[in-house]
């Protein structure tokens, strides 16, 4: 396969054949407009997009649309999504239209993709043998807390059992909690937890910036002892991810937070799937992906998501597979449905779910693990609970019979 093909859902305008509409974005995307031009060459044809597939779909349509591979500038992702998530959203001849995924030609998935992957991390945390779900956090309250307050907070879900500890997606650099200063803060406290516990803990600091300037911030970040990093990459764009995966030589994770996606991907017939978005990560060097929750806060497609999840990790040009993140509403009672729906080869990250526990942040901790060492065992949470107590509170309090 030479060419990228694209596979749209659509609707077409109540006067526009189904046909007409799919190569509307054919034509939109490669070589034409909405009238006929008399500056056309004949060699322009080279690069003329077409319509491959079309077939009727619930209330639509879904079509396989080719772009000519040279139409794409090698390892420009801002060039790639102009093309194939472009204009076409716009095009009045269409009252709907989703972008479902993506097939990408070899020669155009010339990137490094993730340096770590899901098992670089998982070696790094060291459960690479057991393969069981890493337990993360978000500091919460979100926004607010003093670098020191930070800390304590990551120190208690650190020694409570955590893997991962993030940043939540709107802190950054602000006044009142300064990078620099809670980074240092929070691995002082990591590296005391590390040492209590044996073992090893990654805080992913956001260091979600312009791009111009996100390579600096994650140098900054790195001297002030941070070893993971975040970006939040629809925000910051695909560039500021590439720009750190390819522009330096980071030798921590990445993680990858998508704020803002839901205004693509959350509606049906209209946007961008998350499986696109989710494959350009992967070519731009994310290790880890938030991808949705099976019994989450937020609004998904339980199918959809298991799909996504799998194509983090099938092969994909030789690049290491991204370790899904499961993250959103969940609780140690959300634990069971996560993994049964979504295997072991994930990250379930709990904010309120963990700094919400009756007794603190430590008991969130250990409830969320013994949440996951019950489905590990193969009891039920209310099983595993009877002689748990962090983990029966957590079920009591959020009403998990
Ligand atoms: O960034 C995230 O993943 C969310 O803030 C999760 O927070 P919650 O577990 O409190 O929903
Ligand atoms: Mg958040």
């Amino acid at each position: 396969m030479s060419d990228l093909f694209s596979y749209y859902y659509f609707r077409p305008r109540s006067d526009t054949k189904p046909e007409d509409a799919a190569i509307a974005i054919a034509e939109e995307e490669t070589t034409g407009t909405w009238t006929d031009l008399k500056t056309r060459k004949d060699y322009v044809k080279a690069l003329d997009g077409s319509v491959e597939e079309l077939h009727a779909e619930g209330d639509g349509y879904v079509a396989k649309i080719r772009y000519p591979a040279e139409i794409f500038e090698p390892g420009n992702i801002p060039q790639y999504l102009s093309v194939f998530a472009g204009n076409l959203f716009g095009l009045g001849r269409l009252d709907a239209v989703r972008l479902l995924d993506i097939d990408i030609p070899e020669k155009l998935a010339c990137f490094e993709g993730p340096l770590f992957g899901m098992k670089g991390v998982r070696r790094l945390i060291g459960t690479d043998k057991s393969g069981r779900p890493h337990v993360g956090t978000i500091i919460k309250p979100k926004v607010g807390l003093t670098p020191k307050d930070t800390a304590e907070v990551a120190y208690n879900a650190a020694v409570g059992g955590v893997d991962f500890i993030k940043d939540d997606e709107t802190l950054t650099d602000q006044a009142f909690c300064p990078m620099d200063e809670r980074i240092e803060a929070v691995m002082g406290k990591i590296d005391r937890a590390q040492g209590e516990t044996g073992r090893k803990i990654l805080y992913a600091v956001n260091i979600s910036d312009r791009a111009d300037r996100i390579v600096e911030r994650a140098e900054r970040a790195l001297e002030h002892g941070a070893n993971t990093l975040m970006v939040d990459v629809i925000t910051c764009g695909y560039s500021a991810l590439q720009a750190l995966s390819e522009e330096m030589k980071i030798n921590v994770p990445v993680h990858v937070h998508r704020t803002m996606h839901g205004a693509m991907t959350r509606m049906p017939e209209h946007g961008i799937a998350m499986r696109p978005l989710a494959r350009l990560v992967r070519l731009s060097g994310g290790d880890q992906l938030h991808t949705g929750t099976i019994s989450g806060k937020m609004g998904h497609s339980p199918e959809e998501l298991k799909r996504d999840n799998e194509i983090l990790k099938e092969d994909y040009f030789g690049l290491k597979p991204v370790f899904p993140v499961a993250s959103g509403g969940l609780h140690p009672g959300k634990v069971h449905a996560e993994i049964s729906g979504l295997g072991c080869d994930i990250v379930l990250q709990a904010g309120g779910g963990i700094h919400g526990h009756p007794d603190g942040t430590e008991s969130g901790a250990r409830a969320m693990r013994q949440a996951v060492d019950a489905y590990m065992e193969g009891l039920t949470a209310q099983e595993y609970a009877k002689d748990h107590t962090e983990l029966r509170k957590a079920l009591e309090k959020w009403g998990v019979r």
